[in-house]
């Protein structure tokens, strides 16, 4: 699969609207007991707001026309009571949804990091993180307005407008049905509309997406960037992201920007409509003025919550795309996950063994390893060398369930990797890579990452044995020196150094240490060397290194070349064979020679 860039736009399953909002009216379930609450303030809201009107024709029908102003005072007193209560009812829903709403968004941004973080490393590979992002952060805010109108108006509109209808209908059906002639009209355009709104939203986040990921990457990249001055370049990428994304928000605002217009039509439209067919009525003695008056609060009763619904709908157009991104990475299930009735591994002793072992990383791609078998006793130190690509992280990507085996089995202490859970195995292994990842934070927190409960005694001891002691106590804040995002501030080296003895801190039973002392200096590794000799004893280990001298010491030496084992033993058996090994060391040594 190739690599989805900030070039390129995410495509998105087509999913229905109705099951997206369904899913997304799930997450209201844990709330019901507030909604349930809100509805009930709100009833009493409708039902104040609903009695005004008809509070006006009885002062209008009855107190004033028959002057008996004692009503009238008693009629205002109830209004007012009424409405003031109706008024702390509304203040406390809105406090009760804005709980509601934030709770729900934090719980669906919670569930997409947890998911995401259990993705396999396809995922990550074939997507940008600033894609990631864009998800994590930009689409789940999105769905805040849309929690908050859905919860605040539509239930309460819903109600509203069904109790005017009803009370229109009572107060004259004709006059009633005169109110309603434009919406079959409204509805089909709002669908039109909706339509068309829906794909320019999809299109609007896939380009502000896009704009995300390459600001993302140029930051991640910034020394190369600089280094080589291509600034202006990348500004011009910046500013083309960012017209794009701008000119389809437009473009979908253009679309959604004739909600209101059209609805606002209508309103005005209907209510001239209702005088002119209203005042016939008075004329001829089918109403009272006092209904024309209460007829005419309530077809702004009518056509206040129609537009508030049209609102809520076109925000769940726009803000659907958003939930459509969320619920499409919710949906993905990671490659590598446990067998249906997985064992725990037990506390392991390090024995390895690969089977007749066969991998490609993409079905339809190259075999990258050919049919690999070979046996790892406990306590062995296990080389892999070869040339670059020849698939050696391949051999402990697998021994660390990170990818499975597309024919053959790794087995470790007599359990097949792929029969236990993945956290039972990698927590009994030690896994160092070459991009030596190091958290914000101080040095201290970043080793103590290897075991959260060590003591700072166990954390030093772990730096010493790693001689990292020493540059640590001679920086300035010792080890609750800051090390910046990704380690900064320290040198390439130095960074290897914290993560070795982060390593070396969850005292593992098998220990991966691929590229792990590329970038210390010679003398250093040397040192390094001999306090890993020790800390190796007992422990089942895999060094993978370019440097050989690094690897000399090894029990048993592995040459992988294109996806075989094609040598393994000692360095002398390798040396005196005169095989790859040794013409890899030859080479080395000349290398060295000639460069010296
Ligand atoms: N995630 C991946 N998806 C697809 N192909 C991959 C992936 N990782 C590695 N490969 C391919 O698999 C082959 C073996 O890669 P591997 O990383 O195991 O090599 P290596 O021997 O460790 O190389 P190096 O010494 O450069 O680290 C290479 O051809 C590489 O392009």
């Amino acid at each position: 699969m190739s690599k989805n860039t900030f070039r390129e736009d995410e495509q998105l399953k087509e999913t229905m609207n109705i099951k997206v909002v369904w899913r997304l009216l799930s997450y209201l379930a844990p709330h019901k007991l507030a909604v349930i609450k809100t509805m009930m303030l709100m009833m009493v809201v409708v039902a104040v707001e609903v009695m005004n009107p008809f509070l006006l024709k009885l002062a209008i029908d009855f107190f004033i026309e028959e002057s008996y102003s004692v009503g009238l005072v008693y009629l205002g007193v109830a209004a007012l009571t009424a409405n003031l209560i109706a008024m702390l009812c509304s203040r406390h829903r809105v406090r009760i949804m804005a709980q509601v709403s934030n709770g729900i968004l934090k719980n669906i941004r919670q569930k997409l990091f947890n998911h995401i973080q259990k993705l396999s490393f396809s995922f990550f590979d074939n997507r940008p993180l600033g894609k990631i992002l864009s998800r994590i952060i930009g689409d789940v805010n999105s769905l805040k307005q849309l929690f908050n109108q859905s919860i605040n108006n539509l239930i309460p509109d819903i109600v509203m407008l069904t109790v005017v209808v009803m009370i229109m209908l009572a107060i004259n059906v004709r006059l009633a049905l005169m109110s309603f002639i434009l919406l079959p009209a409204l509805v089909i355009s709002m669908f039109v509309i909706q339509t068309i709104a829906r794909k320019r939203w999809q299109k609007y986040r896939q380009k502000r997406s896009n704009l995300n990921a390459f600001i993302h990457e140029d930051y991640s990249g910034i020394r190369v960037v600089q280094s080589f001055a291509r600034e202006r370049h990348t500004s011009k990428t910046f500013d083309n992201l960012s017209r794009t994304s701008v000119s389809s928000f437009l473009s979908a605002m253009k679309i959604s920007a004739c909600f209101w217009p059209l609805v606002e039509l209508s309103w005005g439209v209907g209510t001239i409509i209702i005088f002119w067919y209203g005042i016939n009525l008075i004329n001829v003695g089918d109403i009272t003025p006092g209904d024309l008056v209460a007829f005419s609060g309530y077809i702004g009763m009518f056509w206040r919550p129609i537009n508030n619904l049209s609102n809520f709908y076109n925000s769940l157009i726009t803000n659907l795309a958003g939930a459509e991104r969320i619920f499409e990475v919710m949906d993905i299930t990671p490659d590598i996950v446990d067998c249906k009735s997985p064992k725990i591994l037990p506390s392991i002793k390090g024995k390895v063994q690969f089977e007749n072992v066969t991998f490609k990383y993409d079905k339809d791609g190259e075999t990258v390893l050919k049919n690999v078998s070979f046996k790892v006793d406990v306590g062995e130190t296990i080389a892999l060398v070869g040339h670059t690509g020849a698939g050696k992280t391949t051999i402990v990507n697998l021994l660390t369930r990170f990818f499975d085996t597309t024919e053959g089995k790794v087995v470790v202490d007599g359990f097949n990797v792929k029969e236990v859970t993945i956290e039972s195995l990698r927590s009994q292994m030690g896994i160092m890579t070459q991009d030596t990842f190091l958290f914000s934070g101080s040095i201290k927190e970043n080793i103590r990452y290897g075991k959260l409960d060590a003591t700072d005694e166990e954390i030093i001891k772990a730096a010493k044995s790693v001689y990292a002691h020493d540059f640590i106590t001679k920086l300035k804040a010792g080890y609750d020196t800051d090390v910046n995002e990704r380690g900064a501030s320290l040198s390439m080296g130095q960074r290897q150094l914290i993560a070795l003895a982060r390593t070396l801190l969850a005292d593992p039973k098998i220990l991966i240490l691929d590229e792990a002392t590329s970038s210390i200096d010679t003398y250093t590794e040397m040192l390094v060397q001999d306090g890993l000799k020790k800390l190796l004893q007992g422990r089942t280990s895999f060094i993978i290194a370019h440097r050989l001298s690094t690897i000399r010491n090894a029990d048993r030496i592995m040459v992988i070349d294109d996806g075989q084992i094609i040598e393994s033993g000692n360095h002398k058996e390798l040396m005196d064979a005169r095989g790859k090994y040794y013409k890899l060391t030859m080479a080395q040594y000349k290398f060295l020679k000639d460069g010296a």
